[in-house]
């Protein structure tokens, strides 16, 4: 399984917590992050993530891109509702890749449990 993690700076104590509590099933994946949140989920919960750029400079593109051919299987994706983001188009884009390609996207705490406990029974 191919999964792509991101989270907007408000909810990455979220991720690095969640990322804890499925360090199992995460390691046995290929992760791959914007930069800021893979950073952390290096440092912090030790997980091999490989960081590409960050949200803001096309992260989020970078890994729209990987999905739209494929390369991608699932995307947990915390978002800050309550925060403009600069590159909303992009959150948008990526959003609406998985969509397109019918790719099981997560975008909060809730959803995100649900898919890897889905992994784990898999
Ligand atoms: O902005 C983001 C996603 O839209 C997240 O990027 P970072 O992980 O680099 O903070």
């Amino acid at each position: 399984m191919r999964i792509a993690l991101i989270a907007h700076d408000r909810k990455k104590d979220d991720m690095v917590r969640l990322a804890g509590q499925f360090h199992a099933v995460l390691s046995r994946c290929t992760l791959m992050a914007t930069g800021t949140t893979g950073g952390r989920l290096q440092r912090e919960v030790g997980l091999a993530v490989e960081c590409l750029l960050s949200g803001p400079l096309g992260g989020d593109l970078q890994i729209g891109a990987r999905l739209a051919v494929g390369e991608v299987d699932a995307v947990i994706f915390l978002r800050d509702p309550m925060t403009p983001q600069p590159h909303e188009p992009d959150i948008n884009a990526l959003v609406r890749a998985c969509d397109v390609h019918d790719v099981p996207c997560a975008t909060n705490l809730s959803g995100a449990r649900l898919l890897l406990q889905g992994l784990i029974v898999e």
